[in-house]
């Protein structure tokens, strides 16, 4: 497993890679994370893909709130975008991606047509993202077989081909790994809750505080729910505190163990325990 450490040095190279994969390729698909798409979005992402068309694929859609998944795809409609759910994963959605990106790409294909060549090639496509977004799973799922390295922890990525997906379009194997905006500390808390960043780099109490005061505003019935909880105290301690009572997260002295209660939380959001839930609505952006 490789470790992406990403300094301005990095940044730069990662942006000059995608950009000369851009050169060989008709359209980009923008792989985001349905559950947080501004937060797993490259903050630099206009300027490095331009005015090459873009499909944006709202990847991990089988664990985000469909109903806020449909905000999304209405948000990037009202700002001239395609945007589709997908879960790469099961392969729910992925059908769609050649025909939509072939109709995204039509008048180019048009007009290669109307200079004679009848047969033109077939559309190519990069996938682009941030790590652990699904990059490999989409591109095996496209591929129909195993091509790309995939792994639970950020940073696995390897090897170039085009690789056929149908007769209509293929697609370039090593996808382009772009940056989060790690410097918001809300985007970092974010993707460390969908698990995107690793559990080693930010403070795990200080992630499941943050997840617990999301749910306790947007979900509370599914943290009573799922905790046999009456009320969802307000006070973040006092709710720490009613979880682990319920879970028996005590130390030895007796007290609540508050790392065993955020290791739960966060497990019981990633392995969807709590129902399939969403970290961003668009409204936040309008
Ligand atoms: N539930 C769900 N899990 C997914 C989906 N797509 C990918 N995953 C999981 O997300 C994790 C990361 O997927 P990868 O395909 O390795 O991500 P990547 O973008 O290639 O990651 P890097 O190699 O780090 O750049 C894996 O555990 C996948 O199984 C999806 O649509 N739904």
């Amino acid at each position: 497993m490789t470790t992406i450490q990403w300094f301005p040095g990095h940044m730069a190279k990662a942006k000059r890679e995608v950009q000369e994969k851009l050169k060989l390729i008709d359209v980009a698909f923008e792989l985001l994370d349905a559950r947080v798409p501004m937060s797993s979005r490259n903050p630099m992402i206009d300027d490095i893909l331009g005015q090459k068309p873009r499909l944006i694929l709202l990847n991990k859609a089988d664990m985000a709130d469909e109903a806020v998944t449909e905000q999304w795809i209405r948000y990037f409609r009202d700002q001239g975008r395609t945007a589709i759910a997908i879960d790469a994963q099961s392969g729910t959605g992925v059908r769609q991606i050649a025909a939509v990106a072939k109709e995204m790409v039509k008048e180019k294909f048009d007009k290669m047509r109307a200079k004679g060549i009848k047969n033109p090639r077939p559309v190519r496509a990069l996938i682009v993202g941030i790590p652990n977004v699904g990059k490999s799973t989409l591109i095996n799922r496209l591929a129909g077989r195993h091509i790309a390295k995939t792994g639970d922890k950020p940073g696995v990525t390897k090897a170039q081909q085009w690789i056929k997906v149908g007769k209509e379009m293929e697609l370039l194997d090593t996808p382009g790994i772009l940056w989060p905006k790690f410097e918001d500390e809300d985007v970092g808390f974010k993707l460390a809750v969908t698990g995107a960043i690793k559990d080693e780099i930010l403070n795990l109490q200080d992630v499941a505080v943050y997840a617990l005061r999301f749910l306790s505003v947007h979900y509370p019935e599914r943290l009573s729910e799922r905790y046999r909880l009456d009320n969802i105290p307000a006070d973040i301690v006092a709710l720490f505190d009613a979880i682990g009572r319920r879970r028996g997260c005590l130390t030895a002295g007796g007290g609540i163990d508050y790392d065993k209660v955020a290791d739960i939380v966060l497990y019981d959001i990633r392995t969807e325990k709590l129902g399939r839930l969403s970290f961003e609505t668009p409204a936040a952006w309008t």
